[in-house]
Formats: structure tokens, C-alpha cells, sequence
């Protein structure tokens, strides 16, 4: 089993704290702001990438090296530099209150490892080797983008438009037969076909005649 505990965590609009500035920053910095942290980065030099977000005021900036005090209320920190003292000194300073950390290059110091994500929609599937392979947690991602494609989308919004309803309006055993019904593969088979309203008009359907 491994070492790790994976959960998803809520980051809208939450601080985050990446120390250094290279392509390594850059990757992290990129799945936060996608999924709505609120992103600062200390480091006396910046990835031209990074400056471009910056410059387009989607991440903050503070042009300088790393110190104790750059350490705010951030949730998390990812610590993004080669330079060893910088690393644990960050490591340090997280780990004192509590906070997070994720240190790039070294996963001893690390409170925290990020899977590689492959994402349809409200589905998200994570892979961690937990440091074994970072390449092969790449490979797998890939393996599943095949089999998982973009019809995930569609398919799981349209699951998740009927939850309240069927929730409110069918009993226990017709809810059962409603969710077996919506994923027994005609639905999504629908949707690769590009029958998206069809499908609506199946789940319409079976959820009217549960109802009697
Ligand atoms: C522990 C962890 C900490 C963390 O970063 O969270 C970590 C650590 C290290 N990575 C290193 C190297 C590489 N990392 C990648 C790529 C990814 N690395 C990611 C995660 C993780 N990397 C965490 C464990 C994840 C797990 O295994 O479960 C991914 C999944 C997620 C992401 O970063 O967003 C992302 C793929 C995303 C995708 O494409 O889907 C590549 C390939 C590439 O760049 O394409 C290489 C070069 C090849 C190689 O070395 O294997 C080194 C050595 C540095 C050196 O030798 O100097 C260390 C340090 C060490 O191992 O000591
Ligand atoms: N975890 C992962 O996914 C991976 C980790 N790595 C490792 O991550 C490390 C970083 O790699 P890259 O981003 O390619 O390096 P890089 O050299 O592009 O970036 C390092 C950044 O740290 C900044 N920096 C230097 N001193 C600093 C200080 N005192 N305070 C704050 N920032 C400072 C630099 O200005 C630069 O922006 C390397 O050790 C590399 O081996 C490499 C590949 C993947």
C-alpha cells in the first residue's frame, strides 16, 4: 500500500506558496491556477511563462529570495528550487505551523506528493507511484487519457443534472433502477456519438415512467 493518503483538496481562492520561479514552478503553478488557488511565488528570477502570467495579473510576484517571512497564510507550499538550503529551509518553516509542503526535488522532505491528473470534466482520475516513477505515473495518465475520452464530460454532467431529483422524487428501490439504467453504457455510448440529446431524452424517459 502506499505511504500516502490521496484526497481532493478545495483551493478556490485559497493562498498557495511556490518558492522559485523555473519549469518546475511553472507545472505546478499551471494545475493550481486551473484549479483557482490563489498563487504566490517568491524567487529572484522567473520562467518567461510565469512572467506572462504575472504580467496578465493571474499570479503575484515577489522578486527575491526566499525567507522566513515570506510565509504567510498560505495553505500549502511548494518548494521549487535545486538549491538544497533554500528547500529545507522552506521545509522547515512549513512544517513548524503546520502547513503543507511539496519539495520538488527531494521527497523525504515532502508532506505532500501531486499525482499526475487526468481530467474529463467533473471526472478526475489521479496516478501516483508515490515517487517510484514519476515517468511511468506520466505513462499511466496517458494509458487512461485512451479509454477515458472526452465524452466523460458530457456523460458525468448529465449524471450529475438528475442527482437532486432523483435524490427528492424517487424512492430507494427506483432510484436504484434509475442509476443502473443511466449507466449501463447507452448513455455514454450516446454521447460518443455525438447523441448527446438523445441520451437527455432516454434519462427523461426512464425518470417519467419510475415515476408512474
Ligand atoms: C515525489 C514527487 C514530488 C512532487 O513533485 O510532487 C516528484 C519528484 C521528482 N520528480 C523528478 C523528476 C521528474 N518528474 C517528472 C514529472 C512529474 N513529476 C510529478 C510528480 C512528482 N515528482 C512527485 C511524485 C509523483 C509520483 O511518482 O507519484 C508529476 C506526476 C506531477 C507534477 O509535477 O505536476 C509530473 C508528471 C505529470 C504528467 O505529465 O502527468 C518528470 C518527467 C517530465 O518532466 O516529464 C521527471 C524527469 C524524469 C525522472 O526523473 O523520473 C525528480 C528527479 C529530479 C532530478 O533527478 O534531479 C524528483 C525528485 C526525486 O525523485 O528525488
Ligand atoms: N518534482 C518534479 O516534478 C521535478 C523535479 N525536478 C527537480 O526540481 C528542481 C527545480 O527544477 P527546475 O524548475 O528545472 O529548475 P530551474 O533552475 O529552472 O528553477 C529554479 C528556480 O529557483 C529559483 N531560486 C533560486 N534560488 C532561490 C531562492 N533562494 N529563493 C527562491 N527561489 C530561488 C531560481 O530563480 C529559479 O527560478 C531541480 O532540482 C530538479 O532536479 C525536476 C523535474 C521534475
Amino acid at each position: 500500500m502506499s505511504h500516502y493518503y490521496p484526497i481532493y483538496v478545495e483551493l478556490q481562492n485559497k493562498p498557495v506558496l511556490v518558492v522559485g520561479g523555473g519549469t518546475v514552478a511553472l507545472r505546478k503553478v499551471k494545475t493550481l491556477l486551473e484549479h483557482g488557488a490563489v498563487v504566490r511565488i517568491v524567487s529572484p528570477e522567473l520562467h518567461p511563462e510565469l512572467v506572462e502570467l504575472v504580467d496578465d495579473e493571474r499570479c503575484l510576484w515577489k522578486k527575491k529570495e526566499y525567507s522566513a517571512d515570506d510565509l504567510q497564510d498560505e495553505v500549502l507550499v511548494f518548494s521549487c528550487t535545486e538549491i538544497e538550503e533554500v528547500n529545507s529551509a522552506a521545509a522547515g518553516d512549513a512544517q513548524k505551523s503546520m502547513r503543507l509542503i511539496n519539495v520538488v526535488d527531494d521527497p523525504e522532505k515532502c508532506t505532500f506528493i501531486v499525482p499526475s491528473i487526468l481530467e474529463r470534466g467533473d471526472l478526475s482520475i489521479a496516478v501516483s507511484t508515490g515517487g517510484s516513477s514519476p515517468i511511468v505515473a506520466r505513462q499511466i495518465r496517458a494509458e487512461l487519457a485512451e479509454h477515458y475520452g472526452e465524452a466523460y464530460e458530457d456523460y458525468l454532467t448529465l449524471l450529475g443534472s438528475w442527482r437532486k431529483d432523483v435524490k427528492a422524487r424517487l424512492t430507494a428501490e427506483q432510484k436504484e433502477k434509475f442509476w443502473n439504467r443511466a449507466t449501463d453504457g447507452e448513455m455514454l455510448e450516446l454521447i460518443k456519438n455525438g447523441r448527446l440529446d438523445d441520451a437527455k431524452g432516454v434519462m427523461q424517459k426512464c425518470f417519467q415512467s419510475l415515476l408512474g
